[in-house]
């Protein structure tokens, strides 16, 4: 059996009468990146709360496993296994980056001099000696995050839980997170994700589940997610009305688009699917004049999931395809 860093079964939560989580169910292996994604308020922070033993779930839940610890009878032990960055940022403003790195050693009980050398290794290796002296409130978030990051790691975590790591970090910021997410999980650390990009979670994630209604819509690698949504079409363009209305004769099945002169129809984007769309418009006799081929990603796997396609896009590419 695989190694499981953190497991849950029917993990509930309520506050009052809202239901923000209707029967959880979790299994991260060790040494993996998992991601849980799902839009504002779909209850991410507190699935991470919970597993963190900030939070306590409802008594209805069923067994939590965290680092091989029972969370509800040995949460202590479950905390020294694990660290906890995000939303609710553990740094101190008012003082420097060195200190609040000090602050951290001295929680962990480490010595003075492992702890000065144990700050001197992470600042370093977050790209943060130069800003060490300066007060935190100075820093740039995305310099606030590795901070954050760093003072984390000191206590040697097996287990990281990242909420929403990127929101509202530059492009450049983002892409030096992922990098520095990658390298925990190169050093054998188990990273537990929440994030709101699909672009993330297709980047970091070796398992993704979709948290929506309070429940996990699906799971599985962005790839077997990407597989179970029938989104791959192409699309072709005509200039000549004449043309378009004799592509979607032969064509059969389409989805036509009268106004942009425009024929969807369902492919998986591969050579031979393609070729046989235009042998068929060969035989008609009509070319067109643009063809686009999409294969289904995250977002469309969301779309197809939840019904909604108001999901928050990192790079705010438009799509050639319109819903
Ligand atoms: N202490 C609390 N008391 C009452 N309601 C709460 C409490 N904490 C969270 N909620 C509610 O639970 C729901 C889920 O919140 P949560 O913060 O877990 O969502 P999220 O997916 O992390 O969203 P975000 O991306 O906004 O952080 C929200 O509707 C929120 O209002």
């Amino acid at each position: 059996m695989t190694d499981l860093a953190i497991s849950a079964t029917g993990l509930r939560k309520s506050y009052g009468d809202k239901t923000v989580l209707d029967g959880v169910d979790l299994a991260v292996p060790a040494g993996s990146v998992f991601a849980l994604l799902g839009p504002n308020g779909a209850g991410k922070t507190t699935v991470v709360k919970i597993l963190s033993t900030l939070v306590s779930p409802d008594p209805a839940t069923g067994e939590i496993r965290v680092g091989g610890h029972d969370l509800t009878g040995d949460a202590q032990s479950v905390r020294a296994a694990i660290g906890v960055t995000g939303q609710f940022s553990a740094v101190d403003g008012l003082i420097t980056g060195e200190e609040n790195m000090l602050l951290m050693a001295d929680l962990h009980h480490l010595s003075r001099a492992e702890g000065r050398r144990v700050s001197a290794e992470l600042l370093e290796r977050f790209d943060l000696v130069e800003a060490a002296k300066k007060p935190a409130s100075t820093y740039s978030g995305g310099m606030k995050r590795r901070l954050d990051i760093a003072m984390t790691l000191v206590g040697s975590p097996r287990i990281i839980f990242l909420d929403e790591p990127t929101t509202g970090l530059d492009p450049r910021s983002r892409h030096n997170m992922w990098q520095i997410i990658r390298e925990l999980v190169t050093g054998g650390v188990t990273v537990f994700l929440t994030t709101q990009y699909l672009e993330e979670a297709d980047e970091l994630a070796d398992r993704i589940a979709v948290l929506h209604g309070g429940r996990i819509a699906a799971e599985g690698s962005a790839e077997e997610l990407k597989r179970i949504v029938p989104g791959g079409h192409v699309r072709l363009r005509f200039a000549d009305p004449a043309a378009y209305r004799a592509a979607a004769a032969a064509l059969g099945d389409t989805v036509r688009d009268d106004e942009a002169l425009a024929l969807q129809l369902p492919s998986d984007g591969s050579q031979r699917a393609l070729r046989a769309v235009l042998d068929r418009l060969d035989t008609a006799g009509v070319e067109a004049d643009e063809l686009t081929v999409h294969t289904p990603d995250l977002d469309d796997v969301f779309f197809a999931l939840t019904g909604t396609a108001d999901i928050p896009r990192q790079n705010d590419q438009s799509k050639e395809t319109a819903r």
